[in-house]
């Protein structure tokens, strides 16, 4: 099921005080494509996401998911819709293992408080952890304390949380940072292999270029809370406004 939009923004503005860290961005994102969101330090692509999830409230524009305006729910509720996300930073419990760290993850009910007790005895739960595990290959590390083991299986093991809810859009926030190239190319693999198999469609921000290019099949390219750019990678690589406001300052 390509072709038809699953999240879309319009106009969507965020101001803290007097900084405008969105500025009337609006954009859809394709359901099944794995989408960049690039842009200079600054740029608003972690509000961005903080928007689209719940975490802030835009200050004026809307945020549609399936069709449905989601801007003002709460993160739960919109989490619950279908939207997972990772963070920028590892964001692990300290002293519990793979396999709780993907229990714990699922939303149900109202809210997020009673996530460990429910989820250790519901057999969906489980089933939908145990699948998820394989698929991520880390069956044999699942009693190990997650929060001791190398930082590439952290990563992995959060993106890993993330899925257990069972997602159709997951928002990652640079997931390649602090990852060595191999492990860069095996979480190419996982991504390709999420949206075919799972039929996921991804978002992810990042400032690692070579593996933006060569992963995703659309980007968006944001500067001071505005969408300057977007297309194909061979379309954005060209882009004059682009290579001036974001690559020429890289590379
Ligand atoms: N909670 C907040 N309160 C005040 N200002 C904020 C807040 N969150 C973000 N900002 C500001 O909004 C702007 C966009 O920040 P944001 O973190 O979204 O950028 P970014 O593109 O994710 O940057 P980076 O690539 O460095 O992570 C910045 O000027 C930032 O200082």
């Amino acid at each position: 099921m390509t072709g038809e939009t699953l999240l879309s923004l319009d106009r969507a503005t965020k101001r803290f005080g007097g900084i405008t860290a969105l500025d009337g961005l609006s954009f859809n994102v394709t359901q099944g494509e794995i989408v960049g969101v690039i842009g200079p330090n600054g740029a608003g692509k972690t509000t961005l996401f903080n928007v689209i999830t719940g975490a802030y409230t835009l200050t004026s524009g809307t945020i549609s998911y399936r069709g449905q305006s989601i801007g003002g729910l709460r993160p739960h509720r919109i989490a619950g819709m279908g939207i997972a996300r990772t963070f920028q930073n590892i964001r692990l419990f300290a002293s519990m293992t793979v396999w709780e760290h993907l229990l714990v993850a699922q939303p149900r009910g109202n809210g997020w408080s009673h996530l460990l007790p429910a989820a250790m005895g519901d057999k969906a739960a489980r089933r939908r952890a145990e699948e998820v595990l394989t698929f991520f290959g880390l069956e044999d590390l699942r009693n190990r304390d997650a929060a001791t083991l190398p930082y590439g299986l952290q990563r992995r093991v959060e993106m890993a949380r993330a899925l257990t809810a069972g997602p159709r859009l997951l928002l990652l926030d640079e997931p390649v940072a602090g990852m060595n190239a191999d492990e860069a190319e095996e979480l190419k693999s996982l991504l390709v292999a999420l949206r075919d198999q799972m039929g996921l469609t991804i978002l992810l921000i990042e400032h690692d270029m070579s593996f933006v290019m060569t992963l995703c099949e659309y980007l968006f390219v944001l500067d001071f809370g505005s969408k300057i750019g977007e297309g194909t990678p061979t379309v954005v690589r060209r882009d004059p406004k682009v290579l001036s406001a974001y690559l020429g300052d890289d590379e």
